[in-house]
C-alpha cells in the first residue's frame, strides 16, 4: 500500500488530534504518502482531500476537538454518496483509509470497504461504547471534566442543602454516568444498562434525610431520561428542593488528558501498521494494555459489557 488517508467523524473527542498526528507521522515514517480529509465522510464526498506533511499535524497534540473537523453525514448513508467518496479516493490512488470516530463511523467505514477501499477504525468517542477496546479516545478526558463539574455542583448543593440532578452524555451507554457517579460520590446513578426504580431512589433520599443528610447528587445518563423528566418523576415520591443541571457539550471539549494523548498516539500509529499488514474492516483497540484489532462485523453485533460491580460499589459507598 503506497497511499493512505485519515479522517475524523462523528462527535469530536479529546485525543482525536493525537491520533491524527500519530497516523500521519507514522505513515510518513514508513514512507507512505498520507492524505488528510476534512469534515469527515462529507469531506470524502466533496473531495476535501489533501496531501499531508509532517508540519500539517504540528502543534495539535494538546488541543481538544479535531483539527480535521468532523461531520455527521447523511449523504454518506446513501450508496450514491459512498460511491462518490470511494471514486474520489481511487482517483488519487488512495487504497487505505483510517476512520477516527465512534460506532456510527465504524459502520460507515465498513460499508466503504465494500466499494474497494481498505478501512481501519480508530475508536474515538467520549461515550466509550465501542466493543473491541477497553477504552475509547476521549472518554478519560470527558470523565474527568464531568467529575470536575459535579464537584462544583456538590459545593452549592451542600451549601443550600439541595438535591441536584445532573444529566450527562453517553447516548445509549451509561459508562460516563456510572464512572462519574462513582468518582464524584453521587448518591444515585441512572444508567440505561440497569433499571432503577424512582420509588427506591426516593426511599434512599428519605433515609438519608432521616439520618441528617441534607444534600444529594443524582447522576442521570441521557440515555435513560432527561434531568427535567427525572425531577418531575422524583417529585411524585418525595417533597424536596431539587435543581437540575444539564452538562451538555462542555463534556466534549477541552484539552485531552495525558491518557487520551497516549491512547490516541498508540492507536493512530497502530492503524497504519494494520493497513500495511493488509488488514481491512477492523477496529484498532487496546485490551488489557495490549493493542488489538477486532473485525467490524463483530464490533457491530457485540455489546460492550458494563461492569455491574462498579454500580454495586457506588451504591454501597453512597448510603
Ligand atoms: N449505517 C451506516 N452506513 C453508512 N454510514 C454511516 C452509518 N452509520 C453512521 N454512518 C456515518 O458515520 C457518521 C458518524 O456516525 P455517528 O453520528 O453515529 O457518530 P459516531 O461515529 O458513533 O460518534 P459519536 O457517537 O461519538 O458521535 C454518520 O453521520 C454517517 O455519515
Ligand atoms: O453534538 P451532537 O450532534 O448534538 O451529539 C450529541 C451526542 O454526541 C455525543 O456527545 C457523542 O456521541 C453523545 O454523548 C451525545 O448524545
Ligand atoms: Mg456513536
Amino acid at each position: 500500500m503506497r497511499k493512505i488517508a485519515v479522517l475524523t467523524s462523528g462527535g469530536d473527542a479529546p485525543g482525536m488530534n493525537a491520533a491524527i498526528r500519530s497516523a500521519v507521522r507514522k505513515a510518513i515514517y514508513e514512507n507512505i504518502e498520507v492524505y488528510i480529509v476534512s469534515h469527515g465522510f462529507n469531506g470524502l464526498i466533496h473531495n476535501n482531500i489533501k496531501r499531508a506533511d509532517l508540519g500539517d499535524v504540528g502543534d495539535i497534540i494538546h488541543r481538544g476537538g479535531t483539527a480535521l473537523y468532523s461531520a455527521r453525514s447523511e449523504e454518506f448513508k446513501t450508496l450514491a454518496g459512498r460511491q462518490k467518496a470511494a471514486d474520489n479516493l481511487k482517483a488519487l490512488g488512495i487504497e487505505g483509509l483510517i476512520v477516527i470516530g465512534g460506532d456510527g463511523s465504524y459502520a460507515g467505514a465498513d460499508k466503504l470497504q465494500e466499494l474497494g477501499i481498505n478501512t481501519v477504525g480508530v475508536p474515538a468517542t467520549i461515550d466509550n461504547d465501542i466493543f473491541g477496546t477497553d477504552v475509547t479516545i476521549g472518554y478519560d478526558t470527558a470523565l474527568n471534566t464531568i467529575v470536575d463539574m459535579i464537584d462544583r455542583i456538590r459545593d452549592t448543593a451542600t451549601s443550600h442543602e439541595r438535591t441536584f440532578i445532573i444529566e450527562v452524555m453517553g447516548r445509549d451507554s451509561g459508562e460516563l454516568a456510572l464512572n462519574a457517579g462513582l468518582a464524584a460520590g453521587a448518591e444515585t446513578i441512572f444508567i440505561p444498562e440497569r433499571n432503577t426504580k424512582m420509588s427506591d431512589v426516593a426511599e434512599r433520599i428519605q433515609a438519608g434525610l432521616d439520618r441528617g443528610k441534607k444534600h444529594s447528587l443524582i447522576v442521570v445518563a441521557e440515555g435513560v431520561m432527561s434531568a427535567e423528566y427525572c425531577s418531575t418523576e422524583l417529585a411524585k415520591y418525595i417533597k424536596i428542593e431539587t435543581r437540575i443541571s444539564v452538562l451538555g457539550h462542555i463534556q466534549r471539549g477541552g484539552k485531552p488528558s495525558a491518557g487520551d494523548r497516549v491512547l490516541g498516539s498508540r492507536l493512530g500509529a497502530y492503524a497504519v501498521e494494520l493497513l500495511l499488514l493488509g488488514r481491512s474492516g477492523v477496529g484498532a483497540g487496546v485490551s488489557r494494555n495490549e493493542l488489538t484489532a477486532t473485525e467490524f462485523s463483530y464490533v457491530h453485533v457485540q455489546n460492550k459489557q458494563y461492569d455491574n460491580s462498579i454500580y454495586q460499589l457506588s451504591k454501597e459507598l453512597s448510603i
